[in-house]
């Protein structure tokens, strides 16, 4: 796959291609189906696929301290990108003058002047252009105009997990929504995997060997979607070796027995003996087993971590 950033990257001679636009945060299951189509489209005509994303996030752009809490870093919407089988990752720099572009305006200069697109897949909701005037219908009718095919696909759903019967929407909002409210099982449905946490670890206050269980604290990135405070079952990965998942139980809060102020994230991996300091890691949060709890002594709180633990195991065997 390539990665290009700016249009500026475009490899002279360029052809014409099958392109997907949107911010993609979290490489959802809906998210998937369309980045699939495209994909798909792209082999019947014999031309590259092309992922169109934005970085940063426009509504930070648009309405400054509007960031939502991120799901995927850009690094990571990467990698899942190429896990569809997308021939070309293109990151236009979201800018206040992007934003003024009119519709028409995105569609002939960036799609069809740089991109020289064949065909537009969009979800069938999307809008673009400033004010997000553009929608499905006028994209369609500048595609005649231009030569190029729209494809407005159906958005994506499921059955609500464990709940009434109704569908929801996959999106990106359903999808902090649950992250924030804990439901790491529900965002993992709509994920079609486990919500991943990166972060660098960092020194904590050193109480955690103490108590058996010395825990690798996270410093995670600026607007990352951190779970509700509580304590999970999580996958724990050193990108220094991607393909190994270890089994760990994760306390995400401000340590209220000890009185804490700061909230961190921290993980006792199982089984391991072994000193994370500086390591880049990541969080798969497989399950949530419980709420943070004030514990009057320390054996109490102790003696919770050993249940967490075995429970941990059970999930994750
Ligand atoms: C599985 C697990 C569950 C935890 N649950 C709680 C809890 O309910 N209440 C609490 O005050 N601290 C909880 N902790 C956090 C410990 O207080 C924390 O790991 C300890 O203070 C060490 O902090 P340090 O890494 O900064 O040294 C939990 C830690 C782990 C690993
Ligand atoms: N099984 C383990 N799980 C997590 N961290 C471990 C483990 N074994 C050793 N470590 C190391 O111990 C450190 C945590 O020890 P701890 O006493 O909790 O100190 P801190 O407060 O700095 O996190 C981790 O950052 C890691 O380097």
């Amino acid at each position: 796959m390539q990665r290009w950033r700016g249009l500026e990257e475009l490899p002279s001679g360029w052809g014409r291609c099958v392109v997907t636009i949107g911010v993609f945060d979290g490489v959802h299951r809906g998210h998937q189906a369309l980045i699939g189509r495209t994909v798909e489209l792209a082999k019947q005509r014999n031309l590259p696929s092309v992922v169109l994303t934005f970085d940063p996030h426009p509504s930070e752009v648009l309405r400054p301290g509007s960031h939502p809490a991120q799901l995927t870093t850009l690094r990571r919407k990467a990698e899942l990108v190429e896990e569809l089988g997308v021939d070309v990752f293109a990151v236009l720099p979201f800018t206040l003058e992007l934003s003024r572009l009119t519709a028409d305006e995105f569609v002939h200069e960036v799609l069809v002047d740089r991109l020289h697109v064949a065909a537009v897949v969009v979800g069938e909701n999307f809008t673009f252009g400033h004010k997000a005037a553009g929608n499905v219908r006028l994209l369609t009718e500048l595609g005649r105009r231009f030569g190029f095919a729209t494809y407005g696909a159906e958005l994506q759903g499921d059955a609500v997990p464990n709940g009434e019967p109704v569908e929801i929407t996959f999106s990106s909002t359903y999808v902090r929504s649950c992250i924030d409210a804990g439901d790491v099982t529900a965002a993992a449905a709509a994920l079609g995997r486990p919500h991943r946490l990166e972060g660098i670890v960092v020194r904590g206050d050193g109480r955690g060997r103490d108590l058996g269980y010395p825990t690798a604290n996270l410093s995670t990135p600026r607007f990352a979607a951190v779970p509700a405070d509580g304590v999970y079952a999580a996958w724990f990965v050193r990108a220094a070796d991607p393909g190994k998942k270890l089994a760990s139980a994760v306390s995400v809060g401000s340590n209220p027995t000890f009185s804490g102020r700061e909230r961190t994230v921290e993980a006792f991996v199982l089984d391991v003996e072994e000193d994370f300091y500086g390591q880049h890691v990541a969080l798969d949060f497989v399950s949530r087993l419980r709420d943070q709890i004030r514990f009057t002594s320390v054996p109490d709180l102790v003696a919770q971590i050993d249940d967490d633990v075995a429970r941990t195991r059970a999930i994750l065997r």
